[in-house]
């Protein structure tokens, strides 16, 4: 079941050796009710990467609290799904061995055959029926990063992790994923965290695009992306949508420092 993401008055910096610890974050606050989906946006090295293993317990804050279904984050949690922009399938399992190994990792208590129909189906899901006994040598990148969602999911996680998954993937094999992650949100619910430099996917795949302002990261914006659910790449050309995406460029130009926020006058 899909569970609550909190972040509140979160702050954090990494101890580098001798020198000054690094402030990565500093008053971090965003809310994910359950089973929708946010994206995170924000300059290059601003700490979106921290983020993500601070919810997923890799990483502790210094300061604020991170919790899932209201529970604070004390340890890495099975019931976390990731995926990443490279991924890092293991070449000497098969695609199919690949998926399961999630069910290893947090020994289910599904049977070898269940595990497999599982992941068959995921792969189904994702248009990789026929390359279960594939290599993942044998498949395009678009074809490996399927597979790595079927990965991310096949445990069941009630929240998702994304980090620029779809980042590698060139441009229309990227809108073929985003219209996968669409449907896929639809038949296995969970809630979602994505990370991305790319303002198109935010406003596609999530329902409040999160603007980090650069490091030390702040909140500086939170964008109700209000398209409907089932949004087609044709939604991102609509005027609303239009607006969102100009919206969300001018606040990443304001967190790059390249604009000055102008206070609204009456
Ligand atoms: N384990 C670590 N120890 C020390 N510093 C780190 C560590 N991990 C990240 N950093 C530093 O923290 C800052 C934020 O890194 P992070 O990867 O979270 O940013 P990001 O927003 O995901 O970057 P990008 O957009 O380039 O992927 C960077 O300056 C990075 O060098």
């Amino acid at each position: 079941m899909p569970v609550s993401i909190s972040i509140e008055g979160v702050k954090h910096a990494y101890q580098t050796g001798q020198q000054q610890p690094l402030p990565v974050l500093d008053d971090l606050n965003i809310t994910i009710p359950e089973g929708k989906f946010t994206a995170v946006v924000g300059p290059s090295g601003c700490g979106k990467s921290t983020l993500t293993r601070l919810v997923s317990g890799l990483l502790f804050p210094n300061e604020g609290t991170v919790s899932l279904g209201g529970e604070p984050v004390k340890a890495p949690r099975s019931t976390v799904g990731m995926a990443f922009q490279n991924p890092v399938l293991l070449e000497w399992r098969s695609i199919i061995q690949n998926v399961v190994l999630p069910l290893e990792i947090v020994k289910s208590e599904l049977t070898h055959n269940q595990r497999l129909k599982r992941a068959a189906k995921l792969l189904k899901m994702v248009g990789l029926e026929g390359f279960e006994h594939k290599r993942p040598s044998e498949l395009s990148g678009g074809m490996r990063q399927r597979a790595s969602l079927c990965r991310s999911l096949v445990h069941n996680p009630d929240v998702l992790i994304l980090d620029e998954p779809f980042g590698a993937l060139d441009a229309f094999t990227r809108e073929d994923l985003w219209q996968l992650m669409r449907d896929i949100k639809i038949k296995q619910p969970f809630t979602g965290l994505l990370i991305t430099h790319d303002l198109r996917e935010s406003v596609f795949l999530a329902d409040q695009v999160v603007v980090l302002s650069s490091r030390p990261a702040k909140t500086q914006f939170v964008l109700d992306v209000d398209l409907p659910e089932d949004r087609t790449i044709n939604s991102l050309y609509t005027p609303k949508a239009v607006e969102m995406l100009a919206t969300l460029r001018e606040q990443i130009e304001i967190a790059q420092g390249r604009k000055e926020e102008v206070a609204d006058v009456e």
